[in-house]
């Protein structure tokens, strides 16, 4: 289906959209690109490229397609750097884990270029990074949300829900906003909240202690917690409105349980442990919405 993948970002995202469009047979030559030549160097090592570009706008020479994955807030001089080279022929993608920030870089970046750029955001990741953990399977059966903008040309965006399905992902589409109001939600907040609670353990004089005793829960809990920095410092910058918005919501959550346990009040803890109990048991990972929302 494409000739050439121009791959710039050749980490755990990158190099697992590289490695399946291959065993998909989507595409014949990949050429990469990342900051660090070294990882460059691996990833070619490693059969996850194929040819090594010293530059950003070199992997993009010749390719029918492009995938921008890197942390998000260097998504606006990625963009910049190969702008003179974007044709609308050329499908772009990035693979950003927030959507407004990344959509108004990409019409700074791109201007009269935009309508090639398709946003999306794959559902699936690790808490592991780079490309030593490029994955053909990581895409297979998530979702992957796209927030097309008024520009984005009709014809790339039809490519590129036709490239996620053929990864074998379910594809839907949502504004930028309402993507970032919902993985404030379910995404960047348990992550804010797993970084927090390993410095919280860890600040304490006994912290180590502790640690040394946790089981298979705490294990569960914090998981996301060993997540990249780089890539995590963006995210919470890039959607901070809404993830503030979100920390105050727990945390007002929080002092509802801590009161119940104040007061001693066996019901209403009860209760609300019943609620959470439930609602967790009964939900399951890209499930279809069957009622309310937004
Ligand atoms: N890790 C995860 O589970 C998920 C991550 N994402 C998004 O995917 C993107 C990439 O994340 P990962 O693959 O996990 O990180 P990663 O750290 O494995 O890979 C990122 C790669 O980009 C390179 N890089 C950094 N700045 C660059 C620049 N200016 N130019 C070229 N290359 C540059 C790094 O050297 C690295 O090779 C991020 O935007 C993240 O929000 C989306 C869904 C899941
Ligand atoms: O490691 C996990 O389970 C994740 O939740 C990975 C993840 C990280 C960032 C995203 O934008 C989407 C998925």
């Amino acid at each position: 289906m494409f000739e050439q993948l121009g791959l710039i970002g050749c980490g755990l995202m990158g190099g697992s959209f590289a490695l399946a469009m291959k065993k998909a047979g989507l595409v014949k030559r990949v050429v990469g690109y990342s900051k660090s030549p070294s990882t460059t160097d691996r990833a070619r090592q490693l059969g996850v490229i194929d040819v090594e570009a010293p530059s950003a706008l070199l992997a993009v020479a010749g390719a029918d397609i492009v995938l921008v994955a890197v942390p998000v807030a260097a998504t606006e001089a990625t963009l910049k750097a190969i702008r003179h080279l974007v044709t609308p022929n050329m499908l772009i993608m990035d693979v950003g884990s927030t959507k407004a920030d990344v959509v108004q870089a990409a019409r700074r970046a791109l201007r009269d270029q935009v309508g090639s750029f398709v946003p999306a955001h794959p559902i699936t990741g690790r808490e592991v990074s780079g490309v030593e953990h490029a994955d053909a399977e990581l895409y297979t059966g998530r979702q992957v949300i796209l927030t097309p903008m008024d520009r984005t040309l009709p014809e790339q965006f039809a490519k590129a829900e036709t490239v996620w399905n053929a990864l074998g992902c379910r594809v839907s589409n949502m504004s930028p906003e309402s993507h970032d109001a919902a993985f404030a939600a379910v995404s960047h907040l348990p992550h804010l909240l797993a970084f927090a609670m390993m410095n919280s353990i860890t600040g304490q004089a006994e912290g180590d202690d502790f640690l040394s005793l946790a089981g298979p829960g705490f294990r569960d809990f914090t998981r996301i917690a060993a997540s990249d920095p780089k890539v995590w410092r963006d995210i919470l910058l890039s959607n901070r409105e809404e993830l503030l918005a979100q920390s105050r919501l727990f945390q007002q959550t929080l002092q509802n349980i801590e009161q119940a346990m104040q007061k001693g009040d066996t019901q209403a803890l009860e209760d609300m442990i019943t609620l959470a109990s439930e609602t967790r048991a009964h939900w399951r990972m890209g499930a279809q919405r069957t009622s309310k929302g937004r």
